[in-house]
């Protein structure tokens, strides 16, 4: 009886049989995708309620993957939690049903994050949206997983602070706690890692702590393990993070943003290199190669001389900021750097953050239809001019696109390739590249990635950089959190 009615909701169900290769997949597959009251589903709906539970295939499908150039893997069901209380349940369900869960924050990753490698539960937070407390006098507030970054800022206008972490999306600040996010004012500001106060997580098992303490906002703590740093940057792969406390500033009095164009990619890192180096506190400190410079100007239409150029924001009270600024025009002419154009008007300085946040669309749309393959190394500051040099040099050699776009004042870049699914050619031609970035790196004391973290994408890299035994001691912390291998599962490691 048990195996007829197997078969005949196995004939109800959108699933493919090879998605799951095991016994136990097959069976779960067969729970989790049929309606059969008392079943997988019928308990996911019993905790959330029947219409935050989806196995729609469009909402499955949107739920398979985040921006970036890896294969769709659909989640079997998507759940909508709206409260702390449902996502204990839905993950001690899961767990106790060894069914794998898949945080799912706005889905703006650029590795493969959210991509549900073995099925299960996708459990969207974006239903849990409120700013929790602000503590205007201590600059620090409290959100839920389902609160964006832009709109924090907007919540935040009126007490003159605001949390400065800008990676180009519009993502869930627990998401950019989850991928250790950082973006063009981390070299000012710093990235997650060093804004993250406390977190509160929900464990595979249903428990919730809160990892620098409870309630806990100090700006320093020596208070044990640094639990709150190994949930930053955990992608979905330890637990469920259902609360950020973050560090917020004051916004700026005076802000100039300034461009200017160099001849040689040398010449323009070396600016980069000294600027650092005077201690002079760069808010942002980004820079565009000649061909992502014609991807900017074709996408977001500037017309900006088509060469290697340095995009720069200064923040500060309005004493001084002159003085620093002249230091670095300095800098950029004993680099024979030219073209210096600066902008202190609000709205000129958003169109030209707007349009370098928008630089990997820029660069997809170098090819139609194409998804962007992002990549990235950090290295210090001093080898950076070399690596990049030789990164573009390996580009030309390939003879692909890829436009070459950075947080240079962290060391850190990106080359965005645009890739077109099924282009196999290409695929191998930046795949190798994208390894022989990721070695360059390391052979410089840098890493595989400065942003966007493991993922799908970054596994082998990770295990060249970390060695066996670096592996061997993550999986044994994965296994202390989430012994039965639920969380994430297929992501950061294999
Ligand atoms: C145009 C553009 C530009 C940029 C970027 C993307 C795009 C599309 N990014 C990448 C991306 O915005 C960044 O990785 C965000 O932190 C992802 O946040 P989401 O909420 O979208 O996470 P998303 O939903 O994509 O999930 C990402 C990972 O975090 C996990 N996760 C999400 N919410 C979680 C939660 N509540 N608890 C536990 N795990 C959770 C997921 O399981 C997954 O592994 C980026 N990044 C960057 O660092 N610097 C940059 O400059 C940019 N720039
Ligand atoms: C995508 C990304 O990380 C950037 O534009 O900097
Ligand atoms: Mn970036």
């Amino acid at each position: 009886m048990l195996f007829r009615q197997l078969m005949k909701c196995l004939k109800q169900t959108s699933f493919s049989l090879s998605d799951y290769n095991t016994k136990r997949n097959f069976f779960r597959a067969v729970q989790l995708q049929a309606n059969i009251p008392g079943t997988f589903v019928g308990s996911l709906k019993s905790i959330v309620g029947d219409a935050n539970v989806s196995t729609a295939d469009a909402v499955r499908d949107q739920h398979g993957h985040d921006e970036s150039h890896h294969e769709v893997h659909k989640p079997d069901v998507v759940v909508f939690a709206e409260s702390l209380e449902h996502v204990c349940k839905v993950a001690k369900l899961c767990n106790d049903n060894k069914v794998p869960l898949i945080p799912f924050g706005s889905g703006t990753g650029l590795e493969g994050g959210v991509n549900a490698l073995q099925g299960g539960v996708s459990l969207n937070m974006s239903k849990m949206n409120q700013v929790v407390k602000v503590n205007a006098e201590d600059f620090d507030c409290t959100v839920q997983p389902g609160v964006m970054r832009i709109a924090l800022n907007a919540y935040l206008r009126d007490t003159g602070l605001w949390f400065p972490i800008d990676p180009g999306a519009d993502a869930s600040i627990c998401g950019m706690c989850a991928t250790s996010a950082s973006g063009t004012n981390a070299v000012r500001y710093g990235t997650m890692k060093e804004n993250v106060l406390n977190l509160q997580v929900v464990l595979p098992d249903g428990r919730v702590i809160e990892t620098a303490g409870k309630g806990k906002r100090s700006r320093k703590t020596s208070a044990g393990y640094n639990l709150t740093n190994l949930f930053v940057g955990s992608e979905g792969t330890l637990g469920i993070i259902t609360e950020a406390t973050i560090k917020l500033y004051g916004i700026p009095e005076k802000t100039i943003a300034a461009v200017c164009h160099f001849d040689s990619v040398q010449e323009a890192v070396d600016t980069v290199v000294q600027i650092m180096q005077s201690g002079i506190s760069m808010a942002k400190l980004e820079f565009l190669d000649d061909k992502a410079i014609e991807a900017f100007n074709k996408y977001s239409k500037f017309n900006m001389k088509v060469a290697h150029s340095l995009f720069l924001e200064f923040h500060g009270p309005a004493l001084g900021l002159e003085d620093q600024f002249n230091t670095v025009k300095e800098l950029i002419t004993s680099n024979n750097g030219s073209g210096l154009q600066i902008a202190t008007d609000e709205d000129e300085r958003k169109r030209l953050w707007k349009a370098r946040h928008e630089m990997i669309w820029a660069c997809t749309a170098l090819l139609p239809g194409s998804k962007p393959y992002s990549t990235d190394v950090c290295v210090p500051i001093s080898t950076l001019p070399k690596v990049i040099v030789q990164t573009k040099k390996w580009i030309e050699e390939a003879n692909i696109i890829g436009p070459i776009v950075g947080h240079v004042g962290d060391g850190n870049f990106h080359v965005f390739f645009p890739m077109m699914r099924g282009d196999k050619e290409t695929y191998e031609k930046v795949q190798d590249l994208h390894f022989k970035m990721g070695f360059l790196a390391m052979e410089m004391n840098g890493t595989c990635t400065g942003e966007h973290g493991i993922g799908m994408g970054k596994r082998k890299l990770l295990e060249k950089e970390l060695g066996p035994t670096g592996i061997e001691v993550m999986k044994e912390v994965k296994k202390c959190f989430d012994p039965n291998g639920i969380m994430n599962p297929g992501k950061v490691f294999f």
